[in-house]
């Protein structure tokens, strides 16, 4: 599969799970590690229809030379998180429940003692995760740092404050295996309260 197959082909996926409402969302892979080059979803186009055609080749920085095609606006935020933590492959979509937590506890979502855990690489018990939190902007570059503030190796994932939720993993499959099992861990905090958990 070519990675403009791969890449509309997941973001169909996502699309049809309510994720990727509107044209919101864009996904990534890496193609080349030095220099970095990634794969990025155009922009501004509705993800669930998306073509192979419908990719960019853009450096670290979210630059193109493609005469045509625009790349995501997120796509320098896909180089950053690629570049700081080695992933093949960045996933970002609009699902609800990140956002919501990240209204609630802007400091960092605490997961713990929860099976799902395994499927984000933690243990389902003793264990506590912290998915960090950054205020959203449109600019790339201080969305970069303040990722890069607070990352940790052991948390492949960033919530956006009020915009959305990255994940990232080895290739699109671990992202997206990742992706679903955060987006259920996160959907069970912010449903249940506090004193049941
Ligand atoms: C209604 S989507 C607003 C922009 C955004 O947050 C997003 O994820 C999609 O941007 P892109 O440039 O990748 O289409
Ligand atoms: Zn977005």
């Amino acid at each position: 599969m070519t990675p403009g197959e791969a890449l509309a082909a997941e973001c169909a996926r996502y699309a049809a799970m309510g994720w990727m409402r509107g044209t919101s969302g864009n996904l990534s892979v890496v193609v080349d590690r030095d220099p970095l080059r990634l794969a990025v979803t155009v922009s501004g186009k509705d993800k669930g229809e998306l073509t192979p055609d419908d990719v960019v080749l853009v450096d670290a920085g979210g630059n193109t030379d493609d005469p045509v095609r625009v790349p995501s606006a997120e796509a320098a935020l896909h180089g950053r998180i690629a570049a700081v933590s080695g992933a093949g492959a960045v996933v970002h979509v609009h699902a609800l429940a990140p956002v919501v937590a990240a209204e609630r506890w802007p400091g960092g979502v605490e997961l713990r003692d929860l099976e799902m855990l395994k499927g984000f690489g933690r243990r389902a018990h003793d264990d506590v995760v912290v998915i960090p939190v950054v205020p959203n902007g449109q600019d790339m570059g201080v969305l970069g740092d303040a990722f890069e503030e607070g990352f940790r190796p052991d948390v492949p994932a960033l919530l956006v404050a009020r915009h959305g939720v990255y994940v990232w993993g080895d290739d699109l499959y671990q992202a997206r295996h990742r992706l679903e099992c955060l987006e259920w861990l996160l959907r069970f905090t912010v449903e249940v309260p506090s004193s049941r958990r």
